[in-house]
């Protein structure tokens, strides 16, 4: 028995039929002997506590009563935890066919540390069973400073029913991986990133407009007949897309007086005005003199208009090859009546535009267009696009107070076509109509709020609104707070993943590699020994009856005791079955740190 950095080998039970000793010759017991390092050591009179599932060369097993047969792979991965480990597992070499492949990615957890673990640092994925039954059917018993957990026979095997679903999101379970609503959401729009043009579809369009490529119109395009296109546009500058606002056939005269306010609106930050980044003038990639302004893109963002006025339901669409992205979270809004909005909805972008006006009116600027077709819906948040694209194509010298008051105006007018379901219903000629309708239907303070916003005869700051808004701010703060909340929890778990991935990822790098293969020193002994068998122990567990033995939540609640070098101790043995080892994660996990460094400094990496 030599100590070592935190692992020793443990014979086992002296005399017994589970003993093993390391043979003298062989090379873990040189690497054993070598490594006089100190650090924690047990032997025979320390009583360990190991939590894992024990492993018993199947020849030195009693030999069981011939089990029933098992239930199809894919049960047994849903439905196994550590709680669920047969009797004895066997190392893995001693089993004659191969692993059934592991096919199965399990959107739950369902593992638990045992009681019994002491001076383990908390883990990052939290436990799911709450019952403490399954835990009650092991039995444990300390022979020769190994404690050794075994299962006490079940009258009855678990009930079928209790098989893995993935949607329903059972009590007692957590989901460890992103929401299936979050995670639609999210790959739509990374398809939204990743279209490509079809140059034959398009050959009006230019393969480079400066250093933006990949040009994709964003709305259906006709460009003989419009005054303006907009076209989703990726730069070889910062590699990031952008929304590209194409003002038709426009030029600047005199580029000091038409583009002054530009760099005012670059500055503008606000969580609810689209950034403006870069005014292009008398661009001639369009055979023509366009002007083009460049805005952060925001993948699938569709207009006020789309969103509640318009039967399509896309966002992205393209004629051509009828290639159509439809945000899951855009048919999502309760319609009122033929079209328009909720009175919740409406009081929830009251606030935002509001919010938006405010911001911009406070750096001395107007925001001169304000219509169903220029404030975009993305996820849950409204934003006000295109500013600015007014101020350089048309100056205007009225005074900026009277400018801004024109904005409350138009705010007033899209609250009328928002309540009242008609995208026009602010005309002149059919305004009694609507007061009548929103009159009827909507609150005494929506009302007011309308009243305020088409009234010429007084001054009025967008400020004023705000005591009419009243409690309906903290509602409306309250869900953006859980929404953020709820990206923050959605984030976490991916980090868990990337974390975890890490891991995994190093592990694969260090170990087996065909280049060392000569050199038994990196292969097959000390920290590359060690990290073998743990790889087994974690990945290759499998059943008395010579089955894999699936469960993610051993997977990742190892991998995550591995990552936070917990002290808890596992038993490893070697795949012919004759070396047992007992380790804690933490020397794991600097076994791993040296192997990857070690071959980090003998290589060159490569990103
Ligand atoms: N920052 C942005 N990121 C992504 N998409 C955007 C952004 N701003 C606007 N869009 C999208 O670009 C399209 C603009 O459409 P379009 O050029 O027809 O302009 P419009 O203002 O909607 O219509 P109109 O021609 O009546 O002025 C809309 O689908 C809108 O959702």
């Amino acid at each position: 028995m030599q100590p070592s950095e935190g692992y020793q080998y443990d014979g086992g039970p002296p005399n017994t039929a589970h003993g093993h000793q390391i043979p003298a010759g062989s090379r873990l017991n040189q690497y054993l002997a070598n490594n006089n390092r100190q650090g924690p050591s047990f032997g025979p009179g320390t009583p360990i506590n190991v939590n894992a599932p024990v492993f018993v060369p199947k020849h030195q097993q009693p030999q069981p009563t011939p089990p029933p047969p098992p239930p199809p792979m894919a049960n047994q991965f849903a439905q196994l935890s550590i709680h669920d480990v047969p009797v004895q597992m066997i190392p893995f070499g001693q089993i004659s066919s191969g692993p059934p492949s592991f096919q199965q990615q399990l959107p739950h957890m369902s593992h638990r540390p045992p009681q019994h673990q002491q001076g383990a640092p908390p883990l990052s994925i939290p436990s799911i069973h709450h019952q403490q039954q399954p835990y009650d059917r092991y039995q444990h018993e300390s022979r020769g400073g190994t404690t050794y957990f075994y299962h006490e026979p079940q009258a009855e095997g678990p009930p079928e029913e209790e098989q893995y679903n993935p949607q329903e999101g059972q009590d007692g379970y957590i989901v460890v991986f992103i929401s299936s609503e979050l995670k639609a959401e999210l790959l739509n729009r990374q398809l939204a990133y990743d279209t490509k043009p079809d140059p034959s579809a398009y050959p009006d369009i230019p393969q480079t407009v400066e250093h933006y490529s990949s040009l994709v119109p964003l709305e259906s395009i006709n460009l003989q007949n419009q005054s303006h296109s907009t076209y989703k546009g990726f730069s070889c500058r910062d590699g990031n897309y952008y929304c590209l606002r194409r003002i038709h056939g426009n030029r600047i005269q005199h580029p000091g007086k038409q583009t002054h306010l530009v760099e005012q609106w670059k500055k503008l930050s606000h969580g609810n005005i689209v950034p403006l980044r870069e005014v292009l003038i008398n661009c001639r990639a369009f055979d023509d003199s366009s002007l083009v302004f460049a805005y952060d893109y925001y993948p699938l963002a569709e207009t006020l208009m789309v969103k509640h006025f318009e039967v399509k339901p896309a966002t992205f669409y393209d004629p051509n090859n009828a290639f159509r992205i439809t945000s899951p979270m855009a048919n999502s809004v309760v319609l009122h009546g033929a079209g328009g909005a909720n009175e919740t909805l409406i009081w929830s972008y009251i606030i935002q535009i509001a919010a938006a006006l405010r911001s911009i009116h406070s750096s001395g600027l107007a925001c001169r267009t304000l219509d169903l077709n220029k404030v975009i819906t993305y996820g849950n948040k409204i934003m006000l696009s295109f500013c600015g694209v007014q101020d350089v194509i048309d100056p205007d010298s009225t005074p900026i107070q009277q400018q801004q008051n024109e904005d409350l105006n138009m705010f007033g007018n899209l609250i009328v076509a928002l309540a009242t379901g008609r995208a026009n219903g602010y005309r002149k000629d059919l305004y009694p109509g609507s007061k009548k309708f929103i009159e009827d239907n909507f609150s005494m303070d929506l009302r007011n709020v309308i009243g305020f916003l088409h009234n010429n005869g007084t001054r009025k700051t967008i400020n004023e609104i705000m005591p009419m808004i009243g409690g309906r701010f903290f509602t409306v703060m309250e869900s953006m707070q859980s929404k953020s909340d709820l990206m923050e929890a959605e984030l976490s778990k991916e980090l868990e993943n990337g974390r975890l991935f890490r891991l995994i990822a190093k592990m694969n790098t260090v170990l087996e590699r065909v280049e060392y293969g000569a050199d038994e020193k990196w292969s097959e002994t000390g920290d590359r020994f060690m990290l073998k068998l743990f790889r087994d122990y974690v990945f290759h567990q499998v059943t008395d009856q010579g089955k894999a033995w699936l469960d993610m939540a051993h997977i990742v609640q190892c991998l995550n005791k591995l990552d936070c070098g917990s002290t808890e101790k596992i038993e490893m043995v070697s795949r012919c079955g004759d070396t047992q080892i007992i380790i804690d994660y933490a020397t794991l996990k600097r076994c791993l740190e040296k192997s990857f460094r070690e071959l980090v400094g003998n290589n060159m990496i490569h990103r």
